[in-house]
């Protein structure tokens, strides 16, 4: 793998029994690179997660994870932060802190060096002598985050690390993982915030299918799948009747859930649109009109998917 590369997977198959869960992903990290892993539910992002951290056998491909000499233990070159809260309530952050360091193959000095360095990054230095079970959700993410790096681990992965935080908290979160991509980690984030991912990312992925379908920098997807286009956004009050939903989807909208949020992407000019639904006695409770983001995409790969299954059904 090249040197500069946190982690290198390629065309990697994994199983859960006779259904095969992952089916040829590819996918490269750098030093210093945020690659934020995006997907539906059930798309089997935590089990490439685990395949990554050695939980489940791969059947096929190959998995590297970098071997970066700064590194302060050579066990355990990655560091994960789940989804749910993993630290002992009734300790302090600094007991906390002194076990996962120890845990990671930690001397008791190196542990308390890697504290102090650690913690001024995540700005937890003044708080090291507060119960945890006493801290908010958003700080308890941090102690978490920073619990995970100690050993300075060449990749970072975060399984929904802003699920449940308020919107300071949720930047704070972002502001540290920029911080410690800017020290060299990879990041690997997993998230449904797609708004996030759009900002903080330097790439990233739709698991789809089981493989990574598209792959990029955010702005470059949404240039290459948009250009100049706009959405119009119509959300109606309650579930439409079979006939009007046939009426949206002539003029082009689409929705995913055949609810209530109807979505019309392309160069029509807003006000012309909005005449378009009066004139066909559609009466949405709110229209918005918004340049095409991760949102949107994503809404368009899961309408090809829906679609591609439906034919391979028919
Ligand atoms: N241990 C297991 N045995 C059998 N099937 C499993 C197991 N773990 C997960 N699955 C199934 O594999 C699929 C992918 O699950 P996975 O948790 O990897 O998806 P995900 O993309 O992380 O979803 P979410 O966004 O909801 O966390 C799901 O259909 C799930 O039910």
């Amino acid at each position: 793998m090249p040197r500069s590369s946190a982690l290198e997977v390629k065309g990697l198959y994994a199983r859960y029994g006779a259904r095969e869960i992952l089916r040829g992903v590819d996918l490269c990290i750098r030093q210093g690179e945020i690659f934020g892993l995006l997907g539906p539910n059930g798309a089997g992002k935590t089990s490439l997660v685990r395949a990554i951290c050695g939980r489940l056998k791969p059947t096929a491909g190959s998995i590297v994870i970098a071997a970066d000499d700064d590194r302060r233990s050579a066990s355990r070159p990655i560091g994960l932060v789940p989804q749910e809260i993993a630290l002992y309530p009734s300790l302090t952050i600094r007991e906390n802190l002194e076990v996962f360091g120890r845990l990671s193959g930690l001397t008791r000095t190196a542990t308390r060096l890697a504290i102090e360095e650690a913690c001024a990054a995540a700005h937890l230095a003044e708080r090291l002598h507060e119960r945890v079970e006493h801290l908010s959700g958003g700080w308890k993410r941090r102690v978490n985050i920073v619990a995970a790096i100690l050993h300075r681990p060449a990749l970072l992965i975060l399984d929904e690390p802003t699920v449940g935080v308020d919107i300071d908290a949720r930047n704070a979160l972002n502001h540290i993982i920029q911080t410690l991509s800017g020290h060299g980690m990879g990041v690997l984030l997993i998230t449904h915030d797609l708004h996030q991912a759009e900002h903080l990312c330097d790439n990233v992925g739709f698991l789809l299918d089981g493989a990574l379908d598209l792959q990029g920098p955010p702005q470059a997807l949404l240039a290459a799948a948009f250009a100049d286009q706009g959405e119009f956004i119509a959300d109606f009050s309650e579930i439409l009747s079979v006939n009007e939903a046939k009426m949206l989807q002539e003029m082009g909208f689409v929705t995913t859930t055949g609810g209530s949020s109807w979505h019309l992407i392309g160069n029509r000019p807003p006000g012309h649109v909005a005449e378009d639904l009066e004139r066909a006695g559609l009466k949405p409770r709110e229209m918005h009109f918004r340049r095409p983001n991760l949102d949107s995409l994503f809404l368009r790969l899961l309408l090809k998917q829906t679609t591609s299954v439906v034919e391979g059904a028919a």
